[in-house]
């Protein structure tokens, strides 16, 4: 059996790290496969889950070189007011988002798979993050330190943008990218662990 995570996140890669750290001979590979991430109308939780899965089944085609693979797949999306707010696309669409995000709750879904290509087993998991209020310095500030652009909702919540978090009330590793009890749990249902 090889463990393959599906993802050119650090920071999947680091907490899938640690996950690991409580196992003997825990190893994984890499690979990166390129999805089609457009938003097909669905339900915000649909649209996280059947990407994480198309990560994982993109990723395990990308596997026949392997013994046995179970590959793991997974995706984040902020959702304000039932509107899904992806990766923002230059610095204006970053700015909108945040000053969306100041002074509200929203919701971080975070949907892992994983896959040995004939069977899948899923998760989401979702968790309420509220924001303080940000006035136009502080979105300017934090924009100006690059830290946004490559993350769902304009912030991480593990560096920088944790200054703007008042409080979370859910799983922070799945804020981060991978939730920490639900993938071991998936890898524990699919004999990994
Ligand atoms: C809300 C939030 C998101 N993010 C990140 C997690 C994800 O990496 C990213 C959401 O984009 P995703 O499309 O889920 O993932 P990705 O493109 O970074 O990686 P891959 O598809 O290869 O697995 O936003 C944080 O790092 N911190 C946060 O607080």
């Amino acid at each position: 059996m090889t463990l393959v995570l599906a993802s050119g996140s650090p920071r999947r890669q680091q907490i899938l790290t640690e996950i690991g750290q409580l196992q003997r001979d825990f190893e994984f590979e890499i690979v990166t496969p390129d999805i089609d991430e457009t938003y097909q109308g669905e339900a915000a939780a649909d649209f996280v889950l059947r990407l994480a899965k198309e990560k994982a089944q993109a990723g395990f085609a990308l596997c026949h070189h392997l013994e046995a693979p179970r590959v793991i797949g997974s995706d984040t999306i902020v959702v304000l007011d039932g509107k899904i707010l992806g990766k923002p696309v230059d610095k204006a669409d970053a700015v909108k988002t945040l000053q969306a995000l100041s002074g509200q709750t929203h919701q971080v879904m975070t949907a892992v798979a994983i896959t040995n290509g004939s069977e899948t087993v899923s998760k989401v998991v979702s968790t309420a993050v509220t924001f303080c209020q940000l006035n136009m310095e502080d979105i300017l500030a934090y924009i100006e330190t690059q830290e946004p652009m490559d993350k769902a909702g304009a912030y991480g919540i593990q560096a920088i943008g944790g200054s703007f978090v008042a409080s979370i009330n859910g799983s922070y590793s799945a804020v981060v990218g991978l939730p920490m009890v639900e993938t071991r749990q998936l890898l524990q249902a699919m004999s990994v662990i």
